[in-house]
């Protein structure tokens, strides 16, 4: 049995759209697929613990129809069964995890894969623990997680009415750019104590700190382009000292990766890494935002088994 969990808001209904394309397919039928619709934010968490209490081993693989928002919370939802295979049918507006795995298929093909040919393969997410909360209160991110200016900007486009409506037109890029104009005037760079495997930084003059699995965000944005799929590594991207007109240049080149060569711009590697803000931060998590002032970052323990094609694996 294939579980298809499936977010109607997503990519403004685009989902509903791609369902309908997939259950026309008579592998639906064959293969035993049930969809179950989300009706609110964290619903597709909670109907993922559902489905596999009331079916359990029929499970096959559970499959996220829907944006980043829609894995993440399938993801948070098996955070304790990573035997469960994952898979993710790109229908959303953004669908950064699809291109950090290469899935760039059309979503009736890539339903085909998933039920016909198993392309699950070891994908080791990352795990986040906000400010004090208990150990068992660590959540898990499937694409990427950060602090500071892009949380701020992925936070004024996500409350925006402007996003809903470009989005509709298929420029929901546009609504990052205009969130990012908008935001440059009022941002006031953060002073971050930030522990990478265990060396203590203290960063006075701070734009953004940004981490993944892949290096993918934004609706393609290439913010990390050196990221590399690791068992235990991340890329950490961090922006400071730089000039609010000299972030326009930068983030323009984030696009095609260019960004990095300014040397306001420092990647970094580790295994672990702790942000410290001395006042409360925004961040962004596969696409969804909150606020906290400390998160500890670290590589899950063990790999999910995620289907993917991604070929860039250390
Ligand atoms: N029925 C619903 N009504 C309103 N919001 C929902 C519903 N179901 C899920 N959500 C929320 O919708 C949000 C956006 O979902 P998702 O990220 O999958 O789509 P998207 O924003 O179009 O795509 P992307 O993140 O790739 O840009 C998530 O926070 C999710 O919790």
């Amino acid at each position: 049995m294939y579980i298809l969990i499936v977010n109607p808001e997503a990519g403004n209904g685009r989902s509903l759209k791609v369902l309908k394309k997939l259950q026309k397919d008579p592998l639906f039928k064959q293969k035993d697929c049930r969809s179950f619709f989300t009706k609110y934010e964290g619903h597709a968490e909670e109907l993922v613990k559902h489905v596999l209490e009331i079916y359990n081993e029929k499970v096959k693989c559970i499959i996220a129809v829907g944006g980043d928002g829609t894995m993440h919370e399938v993801v948070n939802g098996l955070k304790n069964i990573p035997t469960i295979p994952i898979a993710y049918i790109p229908a959303g507006s953004g669908n950064d995890f699809a291109r950090g795995t290469n899935s760039k298929k059309k979503p009736v093909k890539l339903f085909q894969d998933i039920v016909q040919r198993s392309h699950a393969k070891p994908y080791w997410c990352g795990s986040y623990l906000t400010d004090k909360r208990k150990p068992s209160n660590r959540r898990v991110f499937a694409s990427n997680i950060g602090f500071g200016f892009d949380a701020e900007i992925a936070q004024r486009a996500n409350r925006s009415s402007y996003k809903k409506w470009l989005n509709k037109i298929g420029l929901g890029s546009l609504a990052y750019a205009i969130a990012l104009v908008q935001t440059i005037f009022q941002f006031e760079p953060k002073e971050i104590e930030l522990t990478i495997d265990g060396e203590i930084r203290t960063l006075s003059n701070v734009w953004m700190i940004t981490t993944g699995v892949h290096g993918y965000y934004g609706g393609g944005m290439k913010v990390i382009p050196s990221a590399k799929m690791s068992k235990d590594t991340f890329h950490v991207l961090i922006i400071e000292n730089i000039s609010k007109w000299k972030v326009l240049a930068v983030f323009l080149s984030v696009f095609w990766g260019g960004h990095v060569k300014y040397n306001e711009v420092t990647v970094l590697n580790a295994s672990s890494l702790s942000i410290h803000g001395n006042q409360s931060l925004s961040y962004h998590v596969d696409g969804q935002t909150g606020k906290c002032q400390k998160c500890v970052i670290e590589k899950e323990s063990f790999s999910r088994k995620i289907f993917q094609f991604s070929s860039k694996q250390k």
